[in-house]
């Protein structure tokens, strides 16, 4: 038996921090679904810069990725009843409570197991692994050659 593995997140900048993830959680199956937020739900951060589409399609070209899809507009719960995986693996920092999810998937019905993979730290100096943090560095660098050249 196929056995399918689910993972998700925002996923706007792609970093090696999604890469180590998505790997991981390739490794606990022989299928990896994706699904990627949609932007509308995506309220505990600042919201995605990229469309979801393009971030759906980015992800969906990675070798290790047999499938992405996008989120549910109101019930994160659709798409897995459709997937109907073996393992919902979270991310090391998502917010969601494994506990939670458990209950929630025993009260529909599906017989699904969910694991939290491991963090990865940066390697050197500089290596960013938060889309957050990239964003904030691009906009602290634009921001230094805008002073640079106001003071010419
Ligand atoms: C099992 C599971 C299923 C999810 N399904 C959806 C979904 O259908 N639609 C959606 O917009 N977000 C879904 N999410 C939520 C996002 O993937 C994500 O956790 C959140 O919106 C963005 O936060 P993050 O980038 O910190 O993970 C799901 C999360 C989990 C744990
Ligand atoms: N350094 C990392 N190591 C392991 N997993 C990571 C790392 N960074 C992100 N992930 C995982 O990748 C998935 C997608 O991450 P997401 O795009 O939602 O946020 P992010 O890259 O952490 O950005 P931000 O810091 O802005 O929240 C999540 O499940 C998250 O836990």
């Amino acid at each position: 038996m196929t056995r399918r593995v689910v993972a998700q997140g925002t996923f706007d900048i792609i970093h090696p921090g999604h890469i180590h993830y998505l790997s991981e959680a390739a490794a606990m199956g022989e299928e990896l679904h994706v699904i990627v937020a949609r932007r509308e739900n995506v309220t505990h951060k600042e919201p995605p810069v990229l469309p979801d589409r393009q971030r759906r399609d980015v992800i969906d070209a990675l070798e290790v990725v047999s499938e992405a899809h996008l989120g549910h507009t109101e019930d994160i719960f659709v798409p897995i009843e459709r997937i109907d995986p073996d393992v919902i693996v979270l991310g090391h920092d998502q917010h969601h409570d494994a506990d939670a999810i458990r209950d929630a998937l025993a009260g529909r019905g599906i017989d699904c197991a969910v694991e939290r993979a491991s963090g990865r730290e940066p390697r050197y100096e500089d290596e960013l692994l938060s889309t957050g943090r990239i964003v904030d560095r691009i906009l602290a660098l634009r921001a230094s050659e805008t002073d640079d050249v106001d003071a010419v």
